[in-house]
Formats: structure tokens, C-alpha cells, sequence
């Protein structure tokens, strides 16, 4: 389900449209309902009709009395609007719940499809306010509108009640409650502003977090940093946060007060003004005045509902800007499939990241990667190894240049079956606890057991019993994935930084002779130039360009 919206009602109506439908339908029904019950009261208590006036006290029974009838029906429409107001209460509160699981799995889902570049671009803190500051902000903001729905009926029926009482008092009502609920608008204009400034206060705070946790063995060894990284990057957000949030509801509830007042300005104006510009007898007056009153509980619903709509929209905004911003990766249908190959091609690829700051680019990179064939990728630091790894696995898509399978260009019609041929390994790699697949027990033993990581490990009904082991031992845990994934393209980026030198000897002499025997494309990032000698073509890096290529087993290296 596509959940780009438009506007706050857009969350219920892509949902739950009948229940939607149906809730407001029946807040509808609950604000006349109410504003029924007005002429009622009028009727029951107007001088002529009064229960003194007919019947003595002593023989006074519910039954015989004049006003038994309407006193049915009022109790009558008391009980349906308990039941209506519920029932619909009940319902919004059921989309509500429901509108806020359907746009976080719709949020997880667009996460999966941004491009990695993009991914990478927006960071953990602000995708995690998004899940969970924005969309619970946003539900909360709509739940508000069958409240106000009813609030709102409730309101205009008993204005109309006004005009078949005076229609000259209604028109100067509604003169008095237009002027006050514009005056309203500019404090509710001025909070949202505030609103919008603390949420990007929660999003520093969120990073901060970040640093709080990933960076806890740093701060523990440097206290003084620590309480420097505490002050300036918690304490000063969350406080410059708090100050805007505070400022925006401290307006905000000014407004709700004077909100819940203006009823009672209207009523004073009516009684000290109104007499003296028209005509009015006290029983009209009466009326008049019990209606207005009567306002006061719906005007004040609605006004303090704009609050919360309030903090919705800022939140409706943070949520749009992520939609329009960050479109997903344009993956056509898939329709043609990788045909038989033997190596990837690299033609004149270049890769700008798409930061402003940055300046680092890869340059017109040219190469062939063969299938049984190790290749080391290697250079100096921030020479654009990495880089160019992610243009081999395709997480990033080149700027200018083309990539081959074969002689298939990829692009956004095979990118997703080109991307299944590959299985990388990288710096910053995440090892999940499930094993996906069907594999057999002994095939992921004898892998255990070659990673020596048998008696450390084990796997039940397909998930590894524990994740927390040393550095080293997770990557291999990460190879073990990659093992039984069984691709034909192997990717590795530093995998062997934090290997013992024992283990490193089996991974470059053992492990990677075994893939290129098995017919698999081996890509090898490394900085150890003593197993250098296991390659077939080294590819040497220097400042975003390819300086050189050579092939150790075969021959001389493509001219690009
Ligand atoms: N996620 C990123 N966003 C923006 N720029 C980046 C990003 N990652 C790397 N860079 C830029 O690309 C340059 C090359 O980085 P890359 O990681 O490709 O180098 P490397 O050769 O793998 O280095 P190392 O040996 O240190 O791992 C960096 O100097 C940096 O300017």
C-alpha cells in the first residue's frame, strides 16, 4: 500500500476507509444527537409548560406528567448517544491503532527500497525518530478527528438551533466566535513553529544516543570527553529541545484557555450588548444564553484537539519530506535474467557521493573480474577500495559508466537478479541470527568446524545459539553465512584485518583456493601484501583511479 499522504485523514482513509466512513458517520450522528438535547432542555423548562405550574408536588408522578413524553425521548437520546459516541470512539481508536502498525510496516518497506547511498545518507537517528517519535505523533493527531467531528456537528447544530431562536443574535454569534477563533489561530501559528524547531532538536538528541552507546568504551576511558560529549551533544539539544517544546505548548495551552473562554466572551457580549441592539424577551435570552453554554464543551474539545493536530502536522511534514526526498531505488519489473556468464565488467565507471561536501570521486575505472579467479583490490587509505567494492556488489549505482555480467549491461531491469549472484563481507557487516535457507545440519557442522568455531556455536532450528563472540569470531560467523549462501560471486573487504595469524593462513591459502576452485569469482580487499601472491590479478588503487592492474597467473591487463 502506497503511504505518501497528504494530509493527517489520509492515515484513516488509507487504512480503514468503511471504518473510517462509519466512525465519522456516526460522530456526525453523536454531535446532533447532542445538539438535540437543547431544545428539550428549552421545552421542559420554558415558564408555561413548568411541572409546578400543572400538577401539585404531592401528586406529581414521572408517568402522568405533562413533560413524561420528552422526558422518554431525552433519556432515550441520552443512552443512544452513549452507545453511538462509544461505538465510534472505540472505532477511531481501533484505526488509530491499527493506521499506526499499517505506516510502520509501510516505513519499513521503503527503508528496504531506498537506494544504500540514500540509506546511508539519512542515518539510523533520523529513520528511528521517524518510526518513533513521528508516526505515533501522527496517530495520535488523527485519532483526534472523530472527536472533533462530533465536537464540530455539535457546534453547527446548535447554531442552527440559534437562528430558528433570533436569527439576528445568531449572525452576531457567529460575528463574535469568527473573530475570537482567529485570534486563536495566531498563538496555535506561532507554537507550531516552536514544535518544528524541537523535532529537529530530537534528532541531534537521537545521534547523541548514538555516540552514547556505539561510543561507551571511548567515553569510558576518557571522562572528561565523556562529559564534554554529555554537554554538548545531549544536555545542549535536549535543552535548546525542551525550551522550544515547552515554549510551543506554553502557547498552545494560552491558546486552549482563551479557547475554552471565547464561548463565555460570546455569552458576555450577548447579555451586556445584545439587549440594547435588538429587541429580546428573557425568555429568548434564556435560550440564547443556555445554548451558548451549552458550546462551551464542544468549542473547548475541538481547540484542544488543535493541539495535538498541531504536533501531527509537524510530524506529517517530517514524514512527507522523507517520502518526496528519499524515493525508492527505480527498479523496473524484472524482466531479464541474467544470462550465462563468466565475468563482470567495470567500463568507464565513475562515482560521485552524493554529499555536497565531499570531494573524493572515483575516476573512468576500467577492469575484469573473471569467474575462478582471486582478485585483490589494494591501495592506501581512502584511496576508494570500498568504494569500488560497492560498485562491484551494486549497492551503489555508477555516476557515468556502465557494469557487465557477461555481456548484459545491468540496469534497473536485472539489477536485482544481478545483485543475487552476489555475497559480500564488509567492514561494517551484520550477522543475523537466523541461517535463511534449507541447508543440511552436517554441511553447516562441517563449515563450523572449518571456521573452528564448532564448540563455540551451534545452530538450532536454523538460528545461531549466540552472536556474542570476539570480533574475529562474528566475522567468521559472517562467513559461515556467505559459505552457505553459496554464490557465485565472493566479495571481501578486509575480511582478514582481525584474524589471528593462523586463521589469516587458512583464509587466504585454504578458504579462497577452495572458493576459486568451486568456480567462484573471489573479490579480496587487503592490506596483506604477504599473501599477495594468492591473487590471479591484483588491482592497485590510488586516489579514486585504478594506477595499475596486474596478473600474476594470466594475461596483461585490459586497456580500458
Ligand atoms: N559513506 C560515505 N559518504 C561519503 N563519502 C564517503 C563515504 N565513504 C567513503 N567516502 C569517501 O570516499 C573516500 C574513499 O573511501 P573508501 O572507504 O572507499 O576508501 P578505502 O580505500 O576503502 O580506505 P580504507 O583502506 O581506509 O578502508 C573517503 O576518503 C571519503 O572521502
Amino acid at each position: 500500500m502506497n503511504m505518501e499522504l497528504k494530509n493527517i485523514s489520509d492515515l484513516f482513509w488509507r487504512v480503514s476507509p468503511n471504518l473510517f466512513f462509519a466512525s465519522i458517520v456516526l460522530g456526525i450522528i453523536t454531535g446532533l444527537s447532542y445538539a438535540t438535547l437543547i431544545p428539550f432542555i428549552l421545552y421542559a423548562t420554558a415558564s408555561d409548560k413548568s411541572v409546578n405550574n400543572q400538577l401539585s408536588v404531592e401528586n406529581y408522578n414521572f408517568f402522568n406528567s405533562p413533560t413524561s413524553e420528552m422526558g422518554w425521548v431525552f433519556v432515550l437520546i441520552c443512552i443512544g448517544i452513549v452507545a453511538i459516541k462509544s461505538t465510534s470512539t472505540i472505532l477511531s481508536m481501533y484505526i488509530a491503532e491499527r493506521a499506526s502498525v499499517v505506516h510502520r510496516i509501510s516505513l519499513y518497506k521503503r527503508i528496504n527500497a531506498l537506494p544504500y547511498a540514500n540509506l546511508e545518507r539519512i542515518g539510523q537517528a533520523k529513520l528511528i525518530n521517524l518510526l518513533n517519535v513521528d508516526i505515533p505523533a501522527l496517530t495520535v493527531a488523527a485519532a483526534n478527528l472523530p472527536v472533533i467531528w462530533i465536537s464540530l456537528v455539535t457546534v453547527l447544530g446548535t447554531l442552527a438551533y440559534l437562528i430558528y431562536l433570533n436569527s439576528q443574535v445568531f449572525f452576531f454569534v457567529i460575528a463574535c466566535l469568527f473573530i475570537s477563533v482567529v485570534c486563536y489561530q495566531l498563538p496555535i501559528f506561532i507554537g507550531l513553529k516552536f514544535f518544528s524547531k524541537s523535532r529537529e532538536y530530537y534528532d541531534q538528541v537521537q545521534l547523541g544516543v548514538k555516540g552514547l552507546i556505539y561510543g561507551a568504551k571511548e567515553l569510558k576511558l576518557n571522562h572528561q570527553r565523556a562529559e564534554q560529549y554529555i554537554e554538548e551533544e545531549l544536555f545542549e539539544p535536549e535543552k535548546s529541545g525542551l525550551s522550544a517544546d515547552v515554549k510551543g505548548k506554553s502557547i498552545i495551552i494560552f491558546a486552549q484557555v482563551y479557547g475554552e473562554m471565547i464561548s463565555f466572551l460570546v455569552i458576555g457580549a450577548v447579555i451586556f450588548h445584545l439587549p440594547y441592539l435588538y429587541s429580546i424577551t428573557t425568555t429568548e435570552l434564556f435560550g440564547i444564553v443556555l445554548a451558548l453554554l451549552y458550546l462551551t464543551g464542544p468549542v473547548g474539545i475541538i481547540l484542544n484537539a488543535m493541539g495535538e493536530l498541531q504536533q501531527g502536522k509537524v510530524a506529517l511534514k517530517k514524514i512527507k519530506t522523507f517520502y518526496q526526498e528519499l524515493t525508492e531505488e527505480d527498479l523496473a519489473e524484472q524482466k531479464q535474467s541474467i544470462q550465462q556468464w563468466d565475468r563482470l565488467k567495470l567500463h568507464q565507471v565513475s562515482y560521485h557521493y552524493p554529499t555536497r561536501t565531499n570531494q573524493f570521486a572515483l575516476n573512468n575505472v576500467c577492469f575484469e573480474l573473471k569467474k575462478s579467479q582471486i582478485t585483490f583490490i589494494v591501495g592506501g587509505n581512502g584511496s576508494g577500495k570500498s568504494t569500488l567494492s560497492k560498485l562491484i556488489s551494486m549497492h551503489y549505482l555508477p555516476s557515468s559508466g556502465a557494469v557487465y555480467i557477461g555481456d548484459q549491461q545491468i540496469d534497473k531491469h536485472n539489477i536485482r537478479q544481478a545483485r543475487s549472484l552476489i555475497s559480500a563481507i564488509y567492514t561494517d557487516f551484520f550477522v543475523f541470527e537466523k541461517i535463511y535457507g534449507e541447508h543440511q545440519q552436517n554441511k553447516i557442522q562441517s563449515y563450523l568446524e572449518k571456521l573452528e568455531l564448532a564448540d563455540k556455536v551451534s545452530v538450532v532450528n536454523h538460528r545461531l545459539d549466540t552472536t556474542a563472540l570476539s570480533d574475529g569470531q562474528r566475522k567468521r560467523l559472517a562467513l559461515l553465512a556467505l559459505l552457505l549462501d553459496d554464490k557465485p560471486i565472493c566479495l571481501f573487504d578486509e575480511w582478514a584485518a582481525d584474524q589471528d595469524p593462523r586463521f589469516k593462513k587458512i583464509f587466504y591459502q585454504d578458504i579462497l583456493p577452495m572458493l576459486k576452485s568451486s568456480g567462484k569469482m573471489v573479490i579480496v580487499i587487503s592490506h596483506d601484501d604477504r599473501y599477495f601472491d594468492c591473487a590471479d590479478q591484483i588491482i592497485i588503487m590510488e586516489q579514486g583511479s585504478v594506477r595499475d592492474i596486474k596478473q600474476l597467473t594470466q594475461k596483461p591487463a585490459l586497456a580500458c
